[in-house]
């Protein structure tokens, strides 16, 4: 098993309390697996990634292990996941492509970023001109400055170096979401080429496009407001998801070639409650249509097939 989460919870602390944005998730990826990490706006998926490499100021560990390869991660305390960082997790941040200094050539800015992680770059340069060649990126890129590189080329070059040392786990936060559509797709395929040749182990692809999870991912984890409600194979949570708020989030995906007059996206009704004071039992409640009394209490995230998992009562 390469990554092993359980309980984990997560605050934000504000001055009008705190907010609980990953209220104990738990969930496993397995070797090889790359597993989609699906949900609305604020459900609480860049919390969950940053969880697992690098707390900010203003986030709070409240509870809960992460164990990767059978060593616990010490994601409770920065100082102790630096060397962890990088080099066993490694994240591609929400808009690292416009991370990228201007100032410096792509290949001094891989050197200078190797060297601040203690990595003698001299001796990486073989590997990373063939990563580069993996994702169709020839070697001159080295020598030329973030500007003059397209969006999808940064990504690529940052996807490149977030996986130079193989690290067992990738997270990719929304990785894609600022392409468009062609160059999504070889972005989401080199990064299948990385686990395929196994310079990553395992992955969390985190995206609000169920279509594009579609795409890439083994498995898909939904989250709803801070908390996991399902996990399957990526072709169970498309084709039999069990929690009915997957099935309302599949419902509201736009079909192609059907036009707005034939079919009205369906949406979902209503907000995701507010975290800063979550509402007890299934915080799904007031949104769904199968509410019953039942969920006034908070129902386990129960393993109701092989490899699907679901917090419902009325998913059993
Ligand atoms: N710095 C912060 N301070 C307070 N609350 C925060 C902070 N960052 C995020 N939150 C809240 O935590 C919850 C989860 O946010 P998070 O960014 O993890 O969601 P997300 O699913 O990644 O959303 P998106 O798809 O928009 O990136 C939301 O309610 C959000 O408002």
């Amino acid at each position: 098993m390469s990554l092993d989460v359980r309980d984990l919870t997560v605050h934000y602390r504000t001055l009008r309390g705190d907010v609980h944005a990953l209220d104990g998730a738990t969930f496993s990826v397995a070797d090889g697996e790359i597993m989609g990490l699906a949900g609305e706006s604020g459900s609480g998926k860049s919390t969950l990634a940053k969880s697992l490499i690098r707390l900010d100021a203003r986030m709070k560990y409240v509870g809960g292990t992460v164990e990767l390869d059978g060593a616990r991660l010490p994601v409770d305390d920065q100082d102790a996941m630096v060397p962890f960082r990088f080099h066993r997790v490694s994240l591609i941040p929400q808009y690292a492509m416009s991370a990228l200094n201007p100032t410096r050539r792509i290949g001094r800015l891989i050197t200078e970023l190797l060297e601040s992680r203690g990595v003698r770059a001299a001796g990486l340069r073989e590997e990373l001109h063939r990563r580069l060649d993996q994702v169709g990126l020839s070697a001159d890129v080295l020598r030329r400055y973030p500007i003059e590189l397209s969006g999808g080329m940064k990504q690529r070059v940052v996807m490149v170096l977030s996986t130079l040392l193989d690290p067992s786990l990738l997270i990719a936060d929304e990785v894609t979401s600022a392409l468009d559509v062609s160059t999504q797709r070889a972005v989401a395929e080199a990064l299948v080429g990385f686990r395929d040749r196994g310079h990553v182990t395992s992955m969390i692809f985190v995206t609000h496009d169920l279509s594009l999870a579609h795409q890439i991912a083994d498995t898909v984890l939904v989250m709803y407001a801070g908390k996991p409600v399902e996990k399957a194979a990526t072709r169970t949570v498309i084709d039999r998801p069990r929690h009915p708020y997957t099935r309302m989030l599949l419902s509201a995906l736009p079909e192609v070639g059907v036009t707005y007059a034939e079919k009205r996206l369906a949406g979902i009704p209503g907000h995701p409650p507010a975290l800063l004071a979550p509402p007890t039992g299934c915080r799904f409640k007031d949104r769904c249509p199968l509410a019953a009394a039942e969920c006034d209490e908070e129902p386990p995230f129960a393993e109701i097939a092989p490899g699907h998992r679901v917090a419902c009562w009325k998913a059993g």
